[in-house]
């Protein structure tokens, strides 16, 4: 058994954990990078790169589809899975390759390969072979697609985001199981491909949206050419043939026998925390067995422990595991003055077809005579209609008294980029009036959001009027 010793170690080369070494390394401290599985990091294996590539042939042939609508006939279009699928994986590959080339470029005494355990909190067993002693430590180890237990049964005939980008050609059909962003995403990518696709939700809710209105907008949109089956739940799974045999129960309690080539669980993902040893920590726990720890300094209860990525769950995308590795990475060095890092308003996007963006504070957060809510429906929307893809609806928040714009849910048409205009507003602390100061051209989609900022600006200002004589909620207070 060998035993090395570093400043800090970072279990987990994903980006949280490549962005925690980095931190360290801009210190000139020494750290180890421990990783168990391939290099290349969820995001670019088998996370956002691949599903967005297959998501752009979906489009490719989404557009070939819809171009009748402008008189524009473009022929039958043939679907040729292998090339799609061809194409996702070799540029998958490119993107992968240029992580691994940043791993590699990391001296490799500071590189180590196998999975770690904590045996103390400054001490950990990687592999059989070697102990780590690194008085600070960062967890960055990411997160696992989770297997509903009625679906453990069907072997190679559940499938995950984990192996579907590996398959040579599409599949025929499959039924997904989960309406998050994942299931979401994959579902309408596969459908629009030519597979026949059943997309399962238990709940009424579609990629955690709070506000009803834009949650029935993203099922109304979304499900105009996916098969959405909400409020259903999955009864039993099993393998018959070369088939699953797949047993749904709606709403109403009626039950549903179909076949399926695959399942694709799309039922959340669990955080890799479970055989890193934590019980040998001394950390407080919560329920799901994630370390307590401080979302600003990304420290664990008061000790030399970090936490960042998905291993936290807390804001489970690529960017905030970036800032959150960087902020644990920081903090480990100047361990025990950790200082706040900068956390950035909140920003999550759908990538789906009409897309999906939340931002910032939304009505759950909120309290119900904290904000006042601005909308528009995008039916009428003249650019969006101009495109063909006037579906969707914006809610914005805007805080009564101060009319500081405070968030968004929004489905529709260009919510990518809309949800960043609003998400730099909310974080530059803007208030309803100096948005609506900003420039509007003419025709965009934009225009819609400011149709929906000025309601919302016209109802702060009624609000006002109507609070004149209350003591209890003072405009400022
Ligand atoms: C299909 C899909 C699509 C997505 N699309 C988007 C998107 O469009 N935009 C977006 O922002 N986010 C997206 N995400 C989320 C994003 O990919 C993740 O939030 C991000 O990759 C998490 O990074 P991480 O560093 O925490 O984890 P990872 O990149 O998974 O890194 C963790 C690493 O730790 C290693 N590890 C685990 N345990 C140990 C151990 N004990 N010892 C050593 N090493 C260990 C693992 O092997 C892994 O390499 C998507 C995710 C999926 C699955
Ligand atoms: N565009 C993006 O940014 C993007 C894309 C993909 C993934 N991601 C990240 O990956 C994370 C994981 O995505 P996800 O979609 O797997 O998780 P999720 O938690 O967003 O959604 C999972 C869904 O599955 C449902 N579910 C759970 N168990 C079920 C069961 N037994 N039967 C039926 N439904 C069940 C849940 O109720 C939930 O609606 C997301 O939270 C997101 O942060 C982001």
């Amino acid at each position: 058994m060998k035993t090395l010793t570093f400043d800090v170690a970072v279990i987990g080369a994903g980006s949280a954990g490549m962005s925690a070494y980095r931190a360290v390394k801009a210190h000139g401290k020494t750290a180890v990078l421990i990783e168990g599985g391939p290099y290349g990091t969820t995001c670019a294996r088998v996370g956002c790169m691949p599903s967005k590539l297959l998501i752009a042939a979906a489009e490719a042939a989404h557009a070939a589809s819809e171009a009748p609508g402008f008189g524009v006939h473009p022929g039958p279009v043939r679907i040729d899975g292998k090339q799609v699928m061809q194409r996702v994986r070799s540029e998958r590959d490119r993107f992968v390759g240029f992580v691994v080339e940043s791993v590699e470029s990391i001296d490799p005494a500071e590189r180590l390969h196998g999975y770690a355990r904590f045996i103390s909190p400054g001490y950990l067993q990687v592999g059989d072979d070697t102990q780590v002693m690194a008085e600070r430590v960062v967890i960055a180890t990411g997160s696992t697609p989770q297997i509903p237990p009625e679906l453990r049964g069907l072997g190679s005939r559940v499938i995950t985001s984990d192996d579907i980008f590996e398959r040579d050609d599409l599949p025929e059909s499959v039924a997904v199981v989960g309406a998050g962003v994942i299931g979401l995403e994959l579902g309408q990518a596969l459908q629009r491909l030519g597979v026949r696709v059943a997309l399962f939700g238990r709940s009424g809710r579609v990629a955690q949206l709070d506000d009803a209105g834009v949650n029935q907008s993203a099922i109304d949109g979304i499900g105009a050419d996916l098969d959405l089956r909400l409020n259903t739940s999955v009864v039993s799974a099993r393998v018959v043939g070369e088939q699953v045999e797949f047993v749904s129960r709606d709403k109403d309690g009626k039950e549903r026998t179909e076949h399926f080539q695959y399942v694709l669980a799309a039922a959340g993902r669990t955080p890799n925390v479970q055989n890193i040893g934590l019980e040998n920590t001394g950390l407080q726990l919560n329920p799901q067995g994630i370390p307590l720890f401080d979302s600003l300094t990304m420290q664990c209860g008061n000790s030399a422990i970090f936490i960042a990525g998905d291993a936290d769950n807390d804001r489970p995308l690529l960017h905030e595991a970036a800032d959150e590795g960087r902020i644990a990475g920081d903090n480990a060095v100047r361990f025990p003055e950790v200082v706040a890092g900068l956390r950035r308003t909140r920003l999550m996007i759908a990538f789906t077809d009409p897309q999906i963006a939340v931002v910032g504070q939304t009505s759950n957060d909120l309290k119900p005579r904290q904000f006042e809510v601005g909308q528009v429906s995008f039916a009428n929307q003249g650019r969006s209609r101009v495109m063909r893809q006037n579906r969707g609806l914006l809610k914005v928040y805007g805080e009564r008294g101060t009319h500081r714009f405070l968030g968004a849910e929004m489905v529709g048409p260009r919510a990518e980029h809309i949800g960043h205009l609003l998400a730099w507003a909310c974080q530059s602390g803007m208030t309803v009036g100096q948005m609506l100061d900003m420039p509007f051209y003419h025709p965009v989609v934009e225009e819609g959001l400011r149709t929906a900022l000025r309601e919302l600006k016209e109802n702060l200002l009624k609000e006002e009027d109507a609070i004149e004589h209350c003591t209890d909620c003072t405009p400022g207070t």
